[in-house]
């Protein structure tokens, strides 16, 4: 099993679009229906999927959109779950300006994002449809899931999993280039170790793996 470095999750989106108890429902598997908060929360756990330990600070943003925009909160995230109601045509709205922020923020580096419909256990008083969360997720190049913290913990899961793992891979691949790097040093003086002096000239021509992101 290996251990991994800590993930930072920022989770966007309106008041009452369900915040809380899917990330509750993450981390505990559990449905808690009701919560009383006004400030933020972060959510220190280590979770356990591919045979990999990832500690995930999963921080529950509360006060917007109604105060000021959280863009320290952005800035901080290795990846956001943004999240709405599909009983809420405004929460939909929320989340459009809540991805608006993040590209906007982090652009032009890129952060794994995924959309949330949340509630899909109301389908009577559904005001958003399917199509048009994953039009819009499609429009910011993120992944969309409909879930419901109330009924299941699968969909909830598969989400936050899905984020964790895109976030990983980056950071992986974002030190590729510093770990051969390192392997570069460490050979030169092992040479220098053998042969009693200074390393021989070796050219190493710079192939590291490129990524555009
Ligand atoms: N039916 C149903 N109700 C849900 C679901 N998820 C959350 N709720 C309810 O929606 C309300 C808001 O849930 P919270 O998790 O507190 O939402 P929040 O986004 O954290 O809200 P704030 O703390 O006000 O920002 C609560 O009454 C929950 O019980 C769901 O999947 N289905």
């Amino acid at each position: 099993m290996t251990n991994f470095m800590s993930v930072h999750v920022v989770v966007l989106g309106s008041k009452q679009a369900g915040k809380t108890a899917v990330i509750v429902r993450f981390l505990t598997k559990r449905y808690i229906g009701e919560y009383k908060s006004n400030i933020d929360w972060l959510y220190k756990h280590s979770v356990t999927f591919d045979d990999m330990v990832s500690n995930v600070e999963i921080l529950d943003v509360s006060r917007w959109p109604n105060d000021s925009m959280p863009e320290e909160e952005v800035r901080w995230a290795d990846a956001c779950l943004v999240i709405y109601s599909i009983c809420d045509r405004d929460s939909f709205n929320k989340a459009h300006d809540s991805l608006d922020l993040v590209h906007r923020l982090r652009a032009p580096g890129y952060v794994p994002i995924v959309l949330v419909g949340n509630k899909k256990d109301l389908e009577h008083c559904r005001q958003v449809s399917y199509e048009d969360g994953s039009e819009l997720a499609s429009q910011y190049g993120c992944k969309f899931y409909e879930v419901s913290a109330a009924d299941s913990f699968v969909e909830v899961s598969t989400a936050f999993q899905n984020l964790i793992r895109e976030a990983r891979t980056l950071h992986l691949q974002r030190s590729l280039p510093r770990q051969r790097k390192l392997s570069i040093v460490s050979m030169s003086k092992m040479f220098g170790a053998m042969f009693g002096k200074t390393s021989p000239k070796v050219v190493v021509k710079d192939k590291r793996p490129s990524f555009s992101l």
